[in-house]
């Protein structure tokens, strides 16, 4: 695929396959293209050139950013709103809202509005609402940059859960330990090219790249 805007190709052409229930992380320096193709594969933006290709249905998936995009009105009402957009049947809606907001600590802030709780909050409310989409497919565009190191804590262990619960992981990040911690293999992005798709133990061991070397030192990319 590739994703052209005015002429210019921001990203691309990136010919990939990925397989296998991983967690795959997306890295590379600052408009490398990681969120392009993160929204890419997920469908919210159309490539200018090329296609995506699920292999046999399209699955059903989700996606946390890094700023959630929540309604303004109550936690348990968010969660609530989503049901309801997914099909589940009203009776059940606020028992598995409530559910999954015992799940990510939130039970307490049930009725608080969504938009006046903490960046965590918010980050672990968008984790819960997709959770409760049931995904099999989770894309998480740099979730974590803007929260504090406890917040980024609970947004890596839910991440954990999602992956042992069967679901596939993409997901984008700057930070090298947190790759370390979380990535089964890992995407490297520069300027809008895929430089390398390898397992996460020859990433961050024998890269191959010059540029993912220079990354993974610490060193700017330019
Ligand atoms: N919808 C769009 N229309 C035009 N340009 C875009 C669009 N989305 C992204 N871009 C541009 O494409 C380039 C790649 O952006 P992208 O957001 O994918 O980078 P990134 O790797 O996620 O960077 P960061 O780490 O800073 O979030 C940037 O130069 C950006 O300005």
């Amino acid at each position: 695929m590739s994703f052209t805007h005015r002429g210019q190709r921001l990203l691309g052409p990136v010919n990939l396959r990925l397989t296998g229930c991983k967690r795959t992380l997306v890295m590379g320096p600052n408009g490398a293209g990681k969120s392009l193709l993160m929204r890419l594969a997920h469908g919210l933006l159309s490539a200018t050139q090329g296609e995506l290709h699920w292999e046999g249905r399209t699955p059903r998936q989700a996606m946390v950013f890094q700023r959630p995009v929540l309604l303004k009105r109550s936690a348990l009402a968010n969660l609530v709103y989503a049901l309801a957009v997914n099909g589940t049947p009203r009776q059940k809606r606020k028992a598995r809202a409530r559910e999954a907001l015992e799940r990510f600590g939130l039970s307490h802030l049930e009725r608080r509005p969504a938009r006046v709780l903490s960046g965590g909050e918010q980050q672990r409310l968008a984790l819960a609402r997709a959770w409760l989409l049931d995904p099999e497919v989770l894309f998480l565009d740099e979730p974590t940059s803007a929260l504090d190191p406890a917040a980024i804590l609970a947004v890596e262990s839910a991440v954990q859960e999602f992956h042992a619960r069967g679901i596939r992981i993409l997901m984008s990040s700057h930070d090298l330990h947190q790759a370390r911690r979380l990535a089964d293999e890992v995407l490297f992005l520069n300027a809008g090219r895929l430089i390398e798709h390898t397992d996460a133990a020859t990433f961050f061991t024998a890269p191959a790249s010059s540029e993912a070397r220079a990354f993974i030192r610490g060193e700017l990319v330019l």
